[in-house]
């Protein structure tokens, strides 16, 4: 569904310019429910926005749903968004309409593009689980509920991405839970691919996968371990194990924790040993 290679965004605001990624290298599966985490800064939203073809990358290649983002001109590039993803934005809330109902917020945009679609509204709030809630006013819904709406509205041009900003990110645990399980079920019910992008290292419990983001590259990716099986709900920690990413000029990221517990800074001495690559740190400073 998505190839980054090499990845390139670079930020120009008068004469300063901040290289938000910096060569990052990415590969999602058609149908896979994953989670991007990383520190503030990391560039977890610009390659969010590069996916969703709300800006363009400086340089790399980006292919998502067939489609080289690279290629596509303006008028490629809303249909892009209009047909191919759907965003779901941490304040969706905001976006939507207090005085309205549940179904009306979800008609909508689906006016705006030109469908009368009341029984696809309401079809979408059945899917999300608000069926029941579909003629109450937005504004008489509570802030996992209105979540739930947004995400209806995502689904409503039937994407085979969906994009997601830190979609837990005002809402209180019980709430994510609930709305990370929503799009757990939307993935595979629907085979809808789903991209989650979030602060919260929690996130490993409810998806398949996780990528780690440091510096604008992939750092390591957080995997569910094959031995505890893939029907396996992954409730526990020890059902995930870390792996660092290699980039394919032979880099890789070391945690910043490892480097600290061995002292390691500057320098590090590297040995292969019996089929194993071996980290020394640097000898103590004679005083
Ligand atoms: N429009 C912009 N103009 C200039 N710099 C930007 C712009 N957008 C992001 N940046 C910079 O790019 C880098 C990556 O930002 P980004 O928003 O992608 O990080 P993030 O990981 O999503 O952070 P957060 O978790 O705080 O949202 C940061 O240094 C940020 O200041």
């Amino acid at each position: 569904m998505i190839v980054c290679e090499n990845l390139v965004k670079i930020y120009k605001a008068a004469d300063l310019e901040v290289v938000a990624l910096q060569g990052l290298d990415l590969i999602v599966e058609d149908g896979e429910l994953m989670g991007i985490i990383g520190n503030s800064g990391s560039g977890k939203s610009t390659l969010l926005n590069m996916l969703g073809g709300l800006d363009r990358p400086s340089a790399g290649k980006l292919f998502v749903a067939g489609k080289n983002l690279f290629q596509l001109n303006q008028a490629e590039l809303i249909q892009y968004r209009l047909r191919t993803v759907g965003f779901v934005w941490q304040n969706n809330a905001r976006n939507l309409i207090p005085y309205l109902s549940a179904q009306q917020n979800v008609e909508l945009p689906m006016l705006i593009a030109g469908q009368r679609k009341r029984d696809r509204a309401r079809e979408l709030l059945e899917i999300v689980g608000l069926g029941h809630r579909k003629r109450n006013k937005l504004s008489e819904l509570s802030g996992g509920e209105q979540q739930r709406v947004a995400i209806a509205i995502a689904l409503a041009n039937e994407p085979k991405l969906l994009l997601a900003d830190e979609p837990t990110g005002s809402v209180d645990s019980k709430t994510a839970a609930m709305i990370l399980d929503l799009f757990k079920e939307l993935n595979r019910t629907m085979g809808l691919t789903v991209v989650i992008v979030t602060h919260d290292p929690e996130i490993a419990k409810k998806v398949d996968r996780v990528v780690a983001i440091r510096d604008g590259k992939t750092s390591s990716e957080i995997l569910r371990r094959e031995a505890s099986g893939a029907q396996d709900e992954g409730e526990s920690e020890n059902t995930h194990e870390e792996w660092a990413v290699l980039d394919q000029a032979g880099r890789l990221q070391i945690p910043q924790e490892y480097l600290q517990a061995i002292g390691a800074e500057g320098k590090i001495k590297i040995e292969l040993e019996e089929g194993r690559i071996v980290l020394y740190p640097p000898p103590p400073k004679r005083t």
